[in-house]
């Protein structure tokens, strides 16, 4: 059994709330994660993942954070439907957050009812748990628990609570919550708390500003280079070790569009696949902005902080370009290759190609299948092999940079509609696939969806 911590909760009292799951009628263990429990030492006990039960050892707090949603100041957010257990440590001494999401209201629920449905807490459950496999930081999950008790959205769905696990989730918003409030204590204390478990190289605000940057450079041109759109890139969703957090209307792309946009909220595309550096960027320069009021020299501080959130620019730029070199075979690709890669996301987009499909087929036999403008694929194919070298040595690396199998969003679509109805076998199905994203082991997997298929929007009512 796992020994567990509570460091978050020995933080000052006004960074949380001690705040009890809420117990539910019926809890039955939908999914669980055993490779996962292995490596925590944690039990496969559906009251303890309900929330019915206490965890020993653990100390159920909420935590308090703030926001930019959609660019909108919220100066008061927090765990409004999560509890934190507490945080238990690997055999390699790495620490985790156990979180329950979905076990029902804390101080911070304003409205809400501190729930979650079976199908976001399902689309969570794949959709981190294949971020995962991929190679890319994310939160994952643990356990999806059914509650036997009902949730209304735009209408009457099955409740059930999500067991997260991250190395934390610390977000930009929670920085921002204490430097709104003129809280230097707190502000300090989750400084410090962060350094020692994510930074712990960095000697202050400064170097861990450029931690930060570094980590979420790296994390969108992951998921760029995947086709991977958020959906909600709020500051409370940013998160400071660098993860995926809050899988809410996210979606990969099946055609490449650059403005591609799923969140049925996002009306004006300003979380589209294309827009997301920026965006991060702009998440940064908040983060910044929260960490201002620690520094002594206030206006050296905006000089120094001011280059560290534009060196967010070129990490991006090298990130993206060894991700998406890695993608045509290359392992030294330089901005001397930019044009190349551009070109072909130009001829993806202008013939709506399939975006992993397309980057799949180039280490297979007919590349040319996923194009429509089979002259222009031609030139550039040609042009290719040029630069390539020897094929036999970069289908290897092209097969381990780009996944024959993603979570497509009507798989995911179908998988709920089944669980709904009690059929968990699509997401076992699901789930098995994308163990070995990089395998075409299921076949079927691999196809785009048919028109009548498509998902055009993934909705908010989570
Ligand atoms: N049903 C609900 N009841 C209470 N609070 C909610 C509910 N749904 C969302 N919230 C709160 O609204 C805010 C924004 O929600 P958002 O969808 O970004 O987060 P989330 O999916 O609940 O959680 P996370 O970011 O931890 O994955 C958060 O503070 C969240 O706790
Ligand atoms: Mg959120």
């Amino acid at each position: 059994m796992a020994q567990f911590d509570n460091s978050y909760a020995r933080l000052p009292a006004q960074m949380f709330s001690q705040t009890a799951p809420t117990p539910v009628k019926a809890p039955e263990l939908l999914a669980f994660n055993d490779a996962l429990a292995a490596q925590l030492g944690l039990p496969k006990d559906a009251e303890i993942w309900a929330g019915n039960q206490p965890l020993e050892g653990s100390m159920p707090i909420a935590q308090v954070y703030a926001g930019h949603q959609f660019g909108h100041w919220n100066p008061q957010l927090g765990d409004g439907r999560a509890v934190l257990l507490g945080e238990v440590l690997d055999a390699s001494g790495a620490r985790f957050d156990v979180q329950l999401k979905g076990s029902g209201p804390t101080p911070y629920s304003r409205r809400g009812d501190g729930r979650a449905w079976l199908g976001p807490v399902l689309r969570e459950y794949v959709v981190s748990e294949a971020m995962h496999h991929l190679a890319i930081p994310t939160t994952r999950a643990l356990a999806a628990t059914a509650t036997g008790e009902t949730v209304i959205r735009e209408g009457l769905f099955p409740g059930a609570v999500i067991t997260r696990v991250a190395s934390s989730h610390i977000r930009v918003g929670t920085f921002q919550f204490f430097a709104s409030q003129d809280d230097l204590e707190a502000l300090q204390a989750l400084t410090d708390h962060v350094i020692a478990r994510h930074a712990p190289h960095a000697t202050g605000p400064l170097e861990l500003l450029q931690h930060v940057v570094q980590k979420q450079a790296d994390l969108v041109a992951a998921w760029m280079s995947v086709g991977f759109i958020h959906g909600v890139m709020n500051t409370d969703n940013c998160s400071v070790p660098g993860l995926t957090i809050d899988y809410g209307p996210c979606a990969f792309m099946d055609r490449y569009n650059p403005r591609q946009v799923f969140s049925s909220i996002d009306q004006q595309g300003r979380y589209a696949y294309q827009n997301q550096p920026q965006i991060a960027a702009w998440n940064l320069a908040q983060f910044a902005t929260a960490l201002l009021p620690l520094m002594a020299d206030r206006e050296q501080a905006i000089e120094t902080f001011t280059a560290a959130v534009n060196a967010f620019g070129p990490a991006f730029q090298a990130a993206w370009l060894a991700r998406f070199g890695a993608k045509i075979g290359l392992t030294d690709a330089t901005e001397d290759d930019l044009p190349m890669i551009e070109a072909l996301l130009v001829l993806m987009a202008k013939d709506g190609a399939d975006f992993t499909n397309a980057f799949r087929g180039l280490s297979g036999q007919a590349p040319q299948d996923q194009f429509t403008d089979q002259a222009a694929f031609g030139a550039w194919h040609e042009a290719w092999l040029a630069r390539l070298g020897p094929f036999e040595a970069a289908k290897p690396i092209m097969d381990s940079a780009n996944p024959a199998i993603i979570p497509r969003n009507h798989r995911i679509e179908q998988m709920i509609t089944a669980a709904v109805e009690g059929d968990m076998a699509p997401f076992h199905r699901l789930g098995a696939a994308l163990r070995t994203p990089f395998v075409a082991s299921d076949g079927d997997l691999t196809r785009p969806p048919s028109d009548a298929e498509i998902v055009p929007a993934t909705f908010c009512g989570t």
